[in-house]
């Protein structure tokens, strides 16, 4: 029995998808109604040995919308046919007349046959395997696989506490952008980032497509973000004193750093281009673009058009020698990105943002764009905190605390960054704060689609960067 003739015996499979999808995480079109739900493309990546065990496949979805706009294709590792003892009853997608379809990332002995099989170059039928380099040895005992319970557009599991295998889970033709720049920072031998260790590649609509990327497991490391709601809360929760929150500033520095050093990597890498006129007319262009699309989204968002706009249209009449040179960057940088291991942060998911289209994620930007990421990080951290800590509590004005902390972790990772550089962000005011802007224009989409709850965090950073620049 293979695995294409367990597929072959499941029908109904599109309708359980259809229900299934909409309440993914990582799935990126909620809202939208959706017209259909049809398996594309069904790769197998492990046959079934005996009748006991499940064939692994990986399905290639796609999910047409009921408001006309463009479809679009998602990635599902499935298991076919049985369900093996270690698979929790939770990841079953469907109970089938031809058998149970469940998650294969619930399932060790799937997630190992991927790894595996990346290890070993192993391509088969519609699928490329590859170790990058090669030579690296899963163990021969059974895996251990682990679901890592945090908030993701992609999905991924930890393997035998050593790597960590990410599912791409929105598919594009293309080489997703964040092996592409591993493999450019791999070629810097970047001490920056998790040591790449291979990736999966399938096809669609005619060209190489990303599937997965496998990538060491940084063991014992923290999420910056984690660590800075910590700081925060000390402070907040009254156990560290406004002035020592200077705590947090010496990490803030050291990633600036860090994230310096990556844009120098890239840089040298991927090439610098000079911005010239033409190009600031396009940046300011496309942040009006985004800007136009969330007032759609948003209504709230109408309260701050006026402003907005003139900030952004300001961008084009920015003078040259402000603006520097274009060049890779990460796209999408925050504190979640930010890994701080006992010996250094590590930077990663250079996927660049889920929504944005592959050419603009492929594009060059000015360094400014991450810097403004991760400012508008510390902003995020340090006013989630206060919602949290506020409820209950009497401290001494925990806003301006907040803000404190905020605009000293803001003022650290901006000397870090210049230390390095030679060359402050900070002076780069206009372009930053445009650029901070539109992070929390996207943000605010961002929100109101996945986490409604979160969206007063980026429209109040609205009002606030608007009155700082008038200032
Ligand atoms: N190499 C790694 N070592 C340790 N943890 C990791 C590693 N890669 C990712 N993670 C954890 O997984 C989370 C999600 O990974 P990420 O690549 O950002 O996925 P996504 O593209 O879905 O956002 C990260 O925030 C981090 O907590
Ligand atoms: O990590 P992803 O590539 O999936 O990025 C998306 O999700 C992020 C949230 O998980 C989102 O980041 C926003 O929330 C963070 C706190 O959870 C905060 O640190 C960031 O500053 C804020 O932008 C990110 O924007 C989105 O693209």
């Amino acid at each position: 029995m293979t695995a294409l003739d367990t597929i072959g015996r499941l029908s109904g499979l599109d309708s359980a998808l259809e229900a299934w999808l909409p309440g993914q995480r990582w799935f990126a079109d909620k809202g939208r109604p959706l017209e259909r739900v049809s398996v594309r493309q069904v790769l197998p990546f492990s046959d079934p040995v005996g009748a006991d065990e499940p064939a692994g496949v990986i399905a290639v979805v796609r999910v047409e919308f009921a408001d006309g706009r463009p479809a679009a294709d998602y990635q599902l590792p499935l298991g076919v046919g049985m369900v093996t003892p270690a698979v929790p009853g939770s990841s079953v997608i469907a109970k089938l007349p031809g058998g149970v379809v469940h998650d294969a990332l619930a399932d060790p002995g799937l997630v190992g046959r991927l790894v595996r099989r990346i290890a070993a170059d192993e391509d088969g039928p519609g699928l490329r395997f590859e170790a990058e380099p090669p030579g690296f040895q899963p163990p021969w005992h059974a895996l251990k696989v682990r679901r890592l319970a945090v908030e993701q557009s992609n999905s991924s599991v930890v393997v035998d506490e050593r790597y960590v295998l990410k599912i791409i889970r929105k598919l594009v033709p293309g080489t997703n952008p964040d092996l592409e720049l591993q493999r450019m920072l791999r070629g810097a031998k970047s001490p920056h980032v998790p040591r790449l260790l291979g990736a999966v590649e399938g096809r669609l609509d005619g060209a190489p497509a990303t599937l997965a990327v496998l990538q060491e497991y940084a063991p014992a490391a923290s999420e910056g973000w984690q660590l800075a709601l910590d700081s925060v809360r000390e402070l907040l929760g009254g156990e560290a004193r406004p002035d020592r929150a200077a705590d947090f500033a010496a990490e803030a520095a050291s990633l600036g750093e860090t994230v310096a050093a990556v844009h120098g990597e890239l840089a040298a890498t991927g090439g610098t281009v000079p911005l010239r006129r033409a190009d600031l007319a396009r940046i300011a262009g496309s942040m009006t673009t985004r800007l136009d699309s969330a007032l759609d989204a948003v209504p709230e968002l109408a309260e701050h058009e006026r402003e907005l706009r003139a900030a952004f249209a300001a961008v084009a009449d920015l003078p040259l020698e402000m603006v520097g040179a274009a060049q890779r960057i990460h796209g999408d940088l925050h504190l979640g990105q930010a890994l701080r291991t006992t010996a250094r942060w590590l930077i990663i998911d250079f996927e660049g943002e889920p929504g944005a289209a592959l050419s603009e994620r492929l594009a060059r930007y000015s360094p400014a764009r991450d810097v403004a990421g991760m400012l508008r990080s510390f902003e995020y951290a340090a006013y989630h905190q206060l919602n949290q800590i506020a409820v209950g509590r009497a401290i001494d004005n925990p806003a301006a605390r907040a803000a404190q902390w905020t605009a000293r972790s803001q003022a650290a990772f901006c000397s870090g960054y210049a230390a390095v550089t030679g060359r402050d962000p900070r002076c780069d005011g206009a372009l930053l704060t445009a650029y901070q802007l539109d992070k929390a224009v996207y943000e605010l989409r961002y929100e109101t689609r996945h986490r409604p709850a979160w969206a007063w965090i980026p429209l109040g950073a609205i009002g606030r960067l608007l009155a700082e620049a008038v200032r």
